[in-house]
């Protein structure tokens, strides 16, 4: 349905002065694809470049460099108009944070409305039945449409940002983080209700998270971000259960559950400047495993079964070890 094709992002450093403005290397050769009726987790530290990601999917960042595949369309080669049209309709997205994203001063009715009246779908009245199906969809009851969203609490609220990216019956979803600023208590019930719209809707969905579990949870596919480049990607079970890049083990030793021998891996060192990022991999400053062969160039990728693929010239042995003793709290 969607497919990312070495895509490059880089932003202008915020910092730097004028006559000095380096850039920031937030995407570097990403490549991703997101098919009709799977979930894929994006997953990563804070910076890797997850919300770039998802702007570039969205179409709200136009990359640097490479191409966005939308059913076999170029994005970027159509004209404005068109990528509002056709494409803008068929992805929807849901932020993280449903507090901001809804306008305060509208009642749940505008909010589900507006999408259905700037695009001209359908009369007067198939807007208002399709308000009440949304409404339907992500199971809030009828007296909510005249709620305001202040009036609401955090997971109604994001039940009604969910009906509001699902409006103009979108092929897929792009969900940001849609549950790190709920309460603990229902963001599974917004998992739930994201994997049954997928099952019952076929949507491809692309959920962002820095949280590896609650990815493993929905995610039929994962990719592994590491400072602007996907390190590891693959079918879920197989990049959790036994992780080829470091980086990915590392990750996973923070949800113990989620190993058979759950050390902590404790990375030393912060995480490099997006600005200057090292030569190499991007991870073998903090890589209990880099030599100086990991510094000259991006490892090249490498492929398992079913398509699980990482890009690490040491990778851990194909059933997971775990890291040595020095580098274990
Ligand atoms: N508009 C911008 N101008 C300059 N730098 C930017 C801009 N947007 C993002 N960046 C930088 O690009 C890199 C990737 O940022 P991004 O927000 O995509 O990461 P992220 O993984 O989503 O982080 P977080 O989880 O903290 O939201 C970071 O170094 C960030 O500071």
């Amino acid at each position: 349905m969607i497919r990312l094709d070495r895509i490059h992002v880089r932003h202008k450093a915020r910092s730097g002065g004028v006559l000095r403005r380096d850039s920031v290397h937030a995407l570097t050769d990403a490549s991703l694809e997101v098919r009709r009726g799977e979930i894929v987790g994006i997953v990563g530290e804070s910076g890797c470049g997850k919300s770039t990601l998802a702007r570039v999917i969205t179409g709200l960042q136009r990359p640097t460099d490479g191409q966005v595949h939308f059913r076999g369309q170029d994005l970027w080669s159509l004209s404005p108009s068109a990528r509002r049209t056709t494409f803008g309709p068929a992805v929807g997205v849901v932020f993280q944070d449903p507090s901001t994203a809804l306008n305060p001063r509208l009642p749940v009715r505008r909010i589900l409305r507006d999408p259905l009246d700037v695009h001209r779908r359908g009369t007067a009245r198939a807007r208002e039945a399709r308000v009440l199906e949304l409404l339907d969809l992500v199971g809030l009851p009828g007296h909510t449409l005249e709620a305001l969203p202040g009036q609401l609490s955090g997971g109604q609220r994001q039940r009604v940002a969910i009906a509001r990216a699902l409006a103009l019956e979108p092929e897929l979803i792009v969900a940001d983080e849609p549950t790190s600023a709920l309460d603990v208590s229902v963001r599974a019930q917004i998992l739930n209700l994201l994997t049954e719209l997928r099952d019952r809707l076929g949507l491809g969905m692309v959920f962002i998270s820095h949280d590896v579990q609650t990815v493993r949870y929905l995610a039929d596919r994962i990719a592994v971000l590491y400072l602007g480049r996907v390190v590891e990607e693959g079918p879920a079970d197989q990049v959790t259960d036994r992780p080829r890049h470091p980086y990915t083990q590392a990750l996973l030793s923070a949800t113990p559950s989620l190993l058979e021998r759950p050390e902590r891996i404790v990375l030393h060192g912060p995480v490099p400047s997006a600005t200057h990022p090292p030569t190499g991999c991007p991870f073998r400053t903090r890589c209990w495993k880099a030599d100086d062969g990991c510094a000259t160039a991006f490892p090249d990728v490498e492929e398992g079964d079913g398509g699980h693929r990482w890009h690490c010239v040491r990778p851990l042995p194909a059933a997971a070890a775990p890291a040595p003793r020095s580098r274990l709290a």
